[in-house]
């Protein structure tokens, strides 16, 4: 498949790398210029190119620009009826993408993680789309959403990953301060906190009140620290910091 990138940037290089193997031809735009030769230097099948070059060597585009700016970008270039169009940006509804991209088609909204570079990255996507499965599905979990409203809450959920991350940082950090090895402090929370959430497979139910249960030895350090947390009002505000993502003013 040829495949163009418009937005060579953190996530899109993430997504290029992921399937690069596969076979497929990719041209990529010259922004992030830096980003974009990085990746033709290591890849024989990457190619650079101004943003319509990418359009007119392409089957499938990625969009992978921050929102913000794509309105302004894609009203200044030309699509064939026979493409498809994939937007990674986060801001833009698929009918808006699909306006701004018309005569081509827009295919869906794909939010992948940066791991999708190795695989095994979940990947939210909205409508499901067949094109996503075949690129993306054998080394990934793709996740179609039944419906707009659906994509965007889970688009809120995600956000929990950098959170967790920061926790797991302080942790780290003050692992590593007491004892001297900040490596191996890290290392050990990674495997931790990392481990055990895939350890049961995907479909079982309720794993993560099971392993809260598992951990709730009476006064001992889990459900100490646990207790502490919630008297702190850590929960109550992750409640309400994911009902503010979804206010259209983010009040
Ligand atoms: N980071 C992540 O983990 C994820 C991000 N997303 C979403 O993807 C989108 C991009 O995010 P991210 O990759 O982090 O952001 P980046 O800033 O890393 O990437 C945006 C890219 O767009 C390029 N760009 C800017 N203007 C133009 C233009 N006129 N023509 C072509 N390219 C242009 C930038 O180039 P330059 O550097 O030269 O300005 C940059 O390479 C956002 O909407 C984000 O929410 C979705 C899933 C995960
Ligand atoms: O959270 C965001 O805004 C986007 C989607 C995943 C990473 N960045």
């Amino acid at each position: 498949m040829r495949i163009g990138i418009i937005g060579t940037g953190t996530i899109a290089s993430a997504v290029v790398r992921g399937i690069v193997a596969d076979g497929h031809e990719f041209t990529v735009s010259e922004r992030n210029a830096d980003t974009a030769a990085a990746l033709a230097a290591a890849f024989d099948n990457v190619t650079v190119a101004s943003n319509q070059g990418v359009i007119d060597a392409s089957d499938v585009v990625f969009l992978g620009m921050r929102g913000n700016v794509a309105p302004g970008v894609l009203k200044d270039l030309t699509f064939r009826a026979d493409q498809r169009v994939v937007s990674l940006m986060v801001g833009l509804s698929l009918e808006e993408i699909a306006d701004l991209v018309a005569p081509a088609s827009a295919d869906a909204l794909m939010i992948p993680f940066t791991f999708i570079a190795h695989g095994g990255s979940p990947i939210l996507a909205f409508p499901e789309s067949a094109l996503l499965d075949a690129l993306f599905g054998h080394s990934n979990t793709v996740i179609a959403m039944p419906d707009a409203a659906a994509f965007n809450h889970y688009l809120a959920a995600q956000a929990l990953l950098s959170p967790v991350l920061k926790e797991i940082q302080v942790a780290s950090d003050w692992l590593g301060a007491r004892t001297g090895d900040p490596a191996a402090a890290e290392t050990f929370l990674r495997l931790l906190i990392g481990g055990g959430l895939t350890a049961d497979p995907l479909d079982m139910p309720g794993v993560i009140a099971r392993m809260i249960g598992e951990l709730s030895t009476p006064s001992g350090y889990n459900a100490r620290l646990r207790e502490h947390m919630g008297e702190a009002g850590v929960y109550d505000a992750l409640i309400a910091g994911l009902d503010r993502l979804e206010r259209p003013d983010g009040s």
